[in-house]
């Protein structure tokens, strides 16, 4: 069974159909590429995947069950979770503690044990503290873990927003134009780690991305979207040699 099965998904906006009968299956695992032109619809599936915006119709179902109707929140604890076009730090917080945030899906103490210092809280927060060091090793950034987090250069911030988004454990991580802003080492650097985070930590990735390079390095599968429709699926190579492709998105 795939971990994603979307159907008939569509969504309008007064008398603009934004996103109009999407399909897509995703096999727990894969490395999945959601690619198409600017305006295309590709956000607006995001937000809809993670509970920001309610189908108009359609359904997601995650690992067996229906998550249309949930909100954000609920969507995250079903495990699903993403990053923004826009990085979204927090800025006047540590690294350490933007990737803290997120580990609230697995560790939790009472507001009580919290103003009192209890063992509860004293171990909870032991815990916090390494869970998420050990998630800033796997991005090299451990080192970096108590400087504020807009003191870090870009390519790291981008980074951050990955690891605080896989501190929520989820299954499915919806990454939204990782590369945005890159230079190509940085990017280089992001399909590496991409890759990585994908076997360390035994997710499915499904991302949105313009940079064809990183698309056709790492993705396994690909879905174009063009005015908010389907126009095909399937291998990198395979789509993008499709001509109709070519002439919609690619532009040659
Ligand atoms: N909240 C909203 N209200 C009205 N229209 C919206 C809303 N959100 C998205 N749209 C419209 O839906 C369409 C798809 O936008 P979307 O941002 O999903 O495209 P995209 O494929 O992600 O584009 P890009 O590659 O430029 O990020 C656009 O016409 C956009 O203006």
């Amino acid at each position: 069974m795939a971990l994603l099965e979307v159907k008939n998904l569509g969504i309008s906006f007064g008398g603009l159909r934004a996103v109009d009968d999407f399909n897509i299956s995703i096999e727990k695992g894969c490395l999945y590429g959601l690619i198409g032109p600017n305006g295309a619809g590709k956000t607006t599936v995001f937000n809809m995947l993670t509970g920001v915006y309610l189908p108009t119709d359609g359904s997601i179902i995650l690992d067996g069950n229906n998550v249309v109707g949930k909100n954000p929140a609920q969507i995250c604890q079903s495990g699903i979770a993403r990053t923004f076009q826009n990085i979204r730090l927090f800025g006047k917080m540590s690294v350490l503690d933007n990737v803290k945030v997120a580990l609230h899906n697995e560790y939790s103490y009472s507001l009580g044990s919290g103003i009192l210092h209890l063992n509860k809280y004293k171990k909870t927060e032991t815990a916090m503290n390494e869970r998420a060091l050990e998630i800033l090793k796997v991005f090299d950034m451990n080192e970096q873990a108590h400087i504020l987090s807009s003191n870090l250069p870009y390519g790291k911030q981008r980074k951050l927003e990955i690891a605080r988004a896989l501190a929520t454990n989820p299954k499915l991580l919806l990454l939204d134009e990782p590369a945005a802003g890159m230079n190509p080492n940085e990017t280089a650097e992001l399909m590496d780690t991409i890759s990585l985070i994908r076997d360390k930590f035994d997710i499915t990735i499904l991302l949105i991305e313009h940079d064809m390079k990183l698309v056709s390095g790492i993705c396994e599968q690909l879905t174009v979207l063009n005015f908010g429709m389907v126009l095909t699926t399937g291998t990198p190579e395979a789509v993008l040699n499709d001509p109709e492709v070519v002439t919609a998105y690619l532009g040659e």
